[in-house]
């Protein structure tokens, strides 16, 4: 490799390789991964990068000439931007747009760009450029909620509440919505103490349900997980807020109730099942494993292994 494309340099020059320029307005500066202008505002002219499948992001954020572009000059210097990258074979283009410049989105729909996802801070719009339909992947499909299943194997008692702001008041297991970048048994031990004040460990996995077109869900669809928690506090302090009632339940009498869910009374009854046959019998226990990415590392929950198999290569 010539000494000019090593290191650094080297990694400059790919990058710069990797960049989308247009526009008739004079060049931006290509100084480090900032965009700053060294040339008079009203420059028509949109950066975008490449992403691995053929498509251009263009962040408007690190835009800083269209502080003072109007919506109308925008659309046009989208639409030239759109003409060429169509014209160079481009698949598709993601167009993210902070809150802020929102007075953006519009011009962009009317040239055909569709809402992908939002965050608290940002909109993502995109546009197709491929032949044939999208191909382009949706967003969050579910919502993801966690209730801990706390059995007290001593005593035979279940840890149970009635929710404040149901129509019907049953018992059920304290669970609530995880939250982003949270592991599953995380969410059933937080949202167990903050519904209850009873503190608990994981133990596994139970059930999972999933329910489309959830009422409380956006629209979205809706994945339940029950997971079978060990307590190691006994003293209810629940949240007057969000909870009616809440106590330890003998596991026989919430399998008899009528007064409670389905989902409930079932996994009440596989609670019963594991206690007296076993809770390898029900449970999906969980194990960390490296991702192929490097650093990264995933939950995986699935019946338990027995060590032999974790190596074992052949039938024999
Ligand atoms: N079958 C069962 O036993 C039940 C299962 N679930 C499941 O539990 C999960 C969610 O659990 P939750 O306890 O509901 O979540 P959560 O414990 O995270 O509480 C949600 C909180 O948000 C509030 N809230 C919800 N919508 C609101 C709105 N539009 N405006 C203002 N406040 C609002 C609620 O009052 C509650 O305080 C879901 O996966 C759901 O399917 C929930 C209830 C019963
Ligand atoms: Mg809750």
């Amino acid at each position: 490799m010539p000494p000019l494309l090593r290191g650094s340099y080297r990694r400059v020059v790919l990058a710069l390789a990797h960049r989308v320029v247009l526009g008739a307005g004079p060049r931006w500066s290509a100084g480090g991964s900032s965009c700053a202008r060294d040339s008079p505002l009203g420059a028509e002219e949109l950066r975008g990068e490449l992403d691995r499948f053929g498509g251009v992001s263009v962040r408007l954020g690190r835009l800083d000439a269209l502080d003072r572009l109007d919506p109308v000059a925008f659309q046009r210097a989208l639409q030239a931007a759109v003409q060429k990258w169509r014209s160079e074979g481009r698949v598709a283009v993601w167009l993210h747009i902070p809150i802020l410049q929102s007075r953006f989105i519009a011009p962009a729909a009317s040239l055909g760009f569709c809402f992908h996802h939002a965050e608290s801070d940002s909109s993502m719009l995109s546009l197709w450029l491929g032949d044939g339909p999208s191909r382009l992947p949706g967003y969050a499909t579910h919502q993801v909620g966690v209730a801990g299943a706390v059995f007290d194997e001593n005593t035979r008692k279940i840890l149970v509440v009635q929710d404040r702001n149901k129509l019907k008041n049953m018992w059920k297991f304290p669970g609530g919505l995880s939250e982003p970048g949270e592991d599953i048994g995380d969410t059933a031990v937080r949202e167990v103490f903050e519904e209850t004040g009873i503190k608990s460990e994981f133990r596994s996995l139970l059930s999972i349900r999933q329910q489309h077109t959830h009422p409380g869900a956006f629209g979205k669809s809706d994945m339940y997980i029950i997971c079978r928690l060990k307590p190691y506090s006994f003293t209810i302090n629940f949240c007057q807020r969000e909870c009616l009632k809440c106590e330890w339940m003998n596991l026989s009498d919430l399998v008899k109730t009528k007064n409670t869910t389905p989902i409930t009374s079932r996994v009440a009854r596989l609670l019963l099942y594991g206690y007296k046959e076993g809770f390898d019998k029900i449970d999906l226990t969980m194990e960390e494993l490296p991702a192929v990415y490097t650093g990264l590392f995933y939950k995986l929950y699935h019946k338990k292994l027995p060590d032999n198999y974790k190596t074992m290569t052949g039938m024999d």
